[in-house]
């Protein structure tokens, strides 16, 4: 079956900054996927370089199986970027009818007006919508063509809790019709609520990828941290009972562990001079943010294997 979305060994260069390095991607057709990353991770200039929109450095990014930024794409494809300008004097109608107009086989205008909720503005002047009606209605634009697959950047900044949440039935709606849908977020618990896949980028590189499922077992250890005066090497604390990860950030040690009562009690009974000891859960975000934080060394299991 042919990728939705394909980037082979990409790479983006500004000058000395390597803002996109070696990503290695693939989105399946038909499902919901989601590129997190914190701000600065790179998941702009990916997707500028999927949409055709940028210029590779070097890799390659192969679209609906085709080379990204084809003429053919720009009719296939949907996307709605973080900077939206609103079209100068034109009305809301006019702004969806002269999108429809760039398609061989638009959205109705009747879906487009569901989408974004602005039946009551069809005759209000673009310019003078709210950011968040201007979002709805930049996002109604992104559908005119009646895409089947949509790329969207940060698409719920400035939507506040209705408009979220009808943004979202959107999105499964678009998807249960068997469209393609892949989004940026910062997130975590965001992408988890309507996604299939999940890929996390940080500093340009994938740093996790997989089912949210997967990404939340993660998320589900509990974690002891504290400090020792008198700590064995690195590989040994993944010997201790349950622990699946293990971070240093400077003198402190966090380890990571889906049952705590036996690593505390080895931890008291070692001589390790164990003083300071905090326990706690992890949420989503705990999860995304040991992902996407560089500055510690980490140790999981599977880095030894
Ligand atoms: N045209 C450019 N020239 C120089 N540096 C750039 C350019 N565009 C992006 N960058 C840098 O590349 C890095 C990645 O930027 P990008 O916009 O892709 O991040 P992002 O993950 O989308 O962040 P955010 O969540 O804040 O939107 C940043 O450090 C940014 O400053």
């Amino acid at each position: 079956m042919t990728k939705a979305i394909e980037c082979i060994n990409l790479v983006k260069q500004f000058g000395d900054f390597r803002a996109v390095d070696q990503i290695n991607l693939q989105f399946e057709q038909g499902r919901i996927s989601a590129l997190l990353g914190p701000n600065g991770a790179g998941k702009t200039t990916t997707i500028s370089m999927m949409l055709g929109m940028m210029r590779p450095t070097s890799g390659e990014v192969r679209v609906l199986g085709l080379p990204s930024g084809t003429k053919e794409l720009r009719q296939r494809v949907g996307a709605l970027m973080q900077d939206v300008r609103a079209a100068d004097g034109l009305t809301v109608r006019e702004v969806l009818q002269l999108f429809r107009s760039y398609y061989r086989n638009p959205m109705s205008l009747e879906r487009l007006f569901d989408i974004s909720g602005l039946h009551a503005d069809a005759k209000r002047r673009a310019s003078a919508l709210s950011g968040g009606q201007r979002r709805r209605l930049a996002f109604a634009q992104s559908l005119a063509g009646n895409p089947e697959l949509i790329v969207l950047d940060e698409p719920t900044v400035g939507m506040d809790v209705e408009a979220r949440g009808r943004f979202w039935e959107t999105i499964r709606a678009l998807a249960s019709d068997g469209r393609t849908v892949l989004l940026t977020t910062h997130y975590l618990e965001e992408a988890d609520a309507v996604a299939d896949h999940i890929a996390v980028i940080a500093n340009g590189c994938v740093v996790a990828e997989g089912a949210p499922e997967r990404l939340k077992a993660q998320a589900a250890l509990r974690t002891v941290s504290f400090r020792s005066a008198n700590a064995p090497k690195e590989h040994e604390w993944l010997q201790l009972p349950g622990v699946e990860k293990a971070e240093c950030y400077g003198d402190r040690i966090r380890l990571h562990a889906h049952e705590t009562d036996q690593l505390l009690f080895t931890l008291m009974q070692s001589n390790w001079g164990v003083t300071d000891i905090d326990v706690q859960s992890a949420s989503l975000e705990d999860a995304f943010r040991s992902l996407t934080d560089t500055n510690r060394s980490t140790l999981t299991k599977n880095s030894l294997s």
